[in-house]
Formats: structure tokens, C-alpha cells, sequence
């Protein structure tokens, strides 16, 4: 994995728009992540695209069926060698064990807990009795159990999941440069903290992709770093 810790989030439509940003700030991030909006519209060749960067590539499609889906899911994208893959924690012990055999050796395989857009009265509200700390940290607990090599919490929790699981790999979403506009994000930290509470990865994406010069904003965070 390169050093820099910052995967760059290519939430956009548009491939031809991606594969700019993502030329322009190469030199200041550590990745590419790919989520869902990117693979629904691009698929595989977008990925193949993506790899003549030569940067490794994050598959966040947070995977949650069934276990025989969920591993032939990851059978499916294997020939796309991604660095990173998601799936859900809350998909259960078998899904997650299944998940992980059915990746790449090289591939991590970590299970998102509670995403960083959901607060306490959002888990509440779908029924889930405790906070959403609580909540990271049993489904932490369950990812390790379940042998996946890491999970994807928010900034708040990583400090307590670290000194849980030493050797995890953890990756966080919803970081704030200056804590200003959150947009939908609601368990943020800065890309500072998150790393200073051991975040392995820090996932980046408005703060770089929508800035009036991307580029200015990803060596800004780079140098806070
Ligand atoms: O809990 C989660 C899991 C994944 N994400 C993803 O990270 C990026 C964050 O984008 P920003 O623009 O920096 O808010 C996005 O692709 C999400 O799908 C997350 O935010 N929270």
C-alpha cells in the first residue's frame, strides 16, 4: 500500500471527468476509490481505465446479500485486483467469511459498520437499541471474528476499535479538512485525527473533487498530514 494514506473518492458521473481529477491530484493521494455511483455507470472497463494511473484501487461497493451472492460478487470483480473491497458488517458472520475467502490474496476484504451519514436517532429510527459507537464496535467485533482484515468506521470510533483489534486495517470515510460543510455526513473528524487514531486509509472525496482547485486541496490535506 503507498504511504499516503488519502484514497481519493471519484463520486462522479462521468468517466472522462474522473480520470482528469484523478490525473491532476495523483501525486498527493495514496488511491483511488470507486464507489457505487462509479461501477453502477462504468463497470469493469471503468475500472480498467482508472488503472493505468497506477495507483491502487478501492472497490467501496459495500457488498450485503446473501453469502453465496456476496461471494460470487467478489469471484465476479477479482479479475479487477482491487487493493480494498467493502461489504457490510451487518450482513453477518457467515457473509463476511464467505466474502473473504472468495477475494484475492491481495485483496483486503473489510466490512463497513455504521456509516458516517447516520447518527444515533438514525440508528434508532431502523431499530438498533444502542449508539452508534456501541453499535461500531460490535460490528467491529464481528469482522475480526468473522477473519475480514479491517473495517470502516467514522474518526469518533477508530481511537476505541484500534485498541481493540492492534493489527486491523482501518479505513475512514466522512473527514472534514476544516470541519466546515458536512453535506450529508454526520460522524466527521479531520483527515488529521483520523490519522492520529490510527486510521489506516482515509477516505476522501468533496473536500478534493468539489474545491475550486482540487488540486490546492489535496496538497492542503497532504501537508496536514
Ligand atoms: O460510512 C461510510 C462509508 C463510505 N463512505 C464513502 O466515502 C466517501 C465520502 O465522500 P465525501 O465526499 O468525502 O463525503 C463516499 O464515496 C461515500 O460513499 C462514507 O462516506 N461513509
Amino acid at each position: 500500500m503507498n504511504h499516503n494514506p488519502v484514497f481519493l473518492a471519484l463520486d462522479m458521473p462521468r468517466l472522462d471527468t474522473a480520470e482528469a481529477l484523478a490525473r491532476k491530484v495523483a501525486g498527493h493521494i495514496g488511491g483511488i476509490k470507486l464507489g457505487l455511483e462509479f461501477f453502477c455507470a462504468h463497470g469493469h472497463h471503468g475500472v480498467h481505465e482508472l488503472h493505468k494511473l497506477h495507483l491502487p484501487i478501492f472497490l467501496d461497493l459495500k457488498l450485503h446479500d446473501i453469502p453465496n451472492t456476496v461471494a460470487a460478487a467478489m469471484q465476479a470483480i477479482h479479475v479487477l485486483e482491487p487493493a480494498i473491497v467493502t461489504v457490510h458488517a451487518s450482513g453477518g458472520r457467515a457473509m463476511m467469511e464467505d466474502a473473504k475467502a472468495a477475494a484475492g490474496e491481495n485483496t483486503k476484504v473489510v466490512g463497513v459498520t455504521v456509516l458516517t451519514s447516520l447518527d444515533d436517532d438514525d440508528l434508532s429510527s431502523t431499530g438498533v437499541p444502542c449508539s452508534s459507537h456501541e453499535q461500531a464496535l460490535r460490528l467491529a467485533d464481528l469482522a475480526h471474528s468473522a477473519g475480514l482484515d479491517g473495517i470502516v468506521c467514522s474518526g469518533h470510533e477508530i481511537g476505541a476499535v484500534h485498541s481493540q483489534w492492534k493489527d486491523g486495517f482501518f479505513v475512514v470515510p466522512g473527514l472534514r479538512p476544516d470541519n466546515g460543510k458536512n453535506g450529508d455526513q454526520k460522524r466527521t473528524v479531520t483527515p488529521r485525527q483520523a490519522r492520529d487514531a490510527g486510521a489506516s486509509v482515509l477516505v476522501i472525496g468533496r473536500p478534493i473533487s468539489r474545491a475550486e482547485d482540487p488540486l490546492a486541496a489535496a496538497r492542503a490535506i497532504e501537508a496536514t498530514l
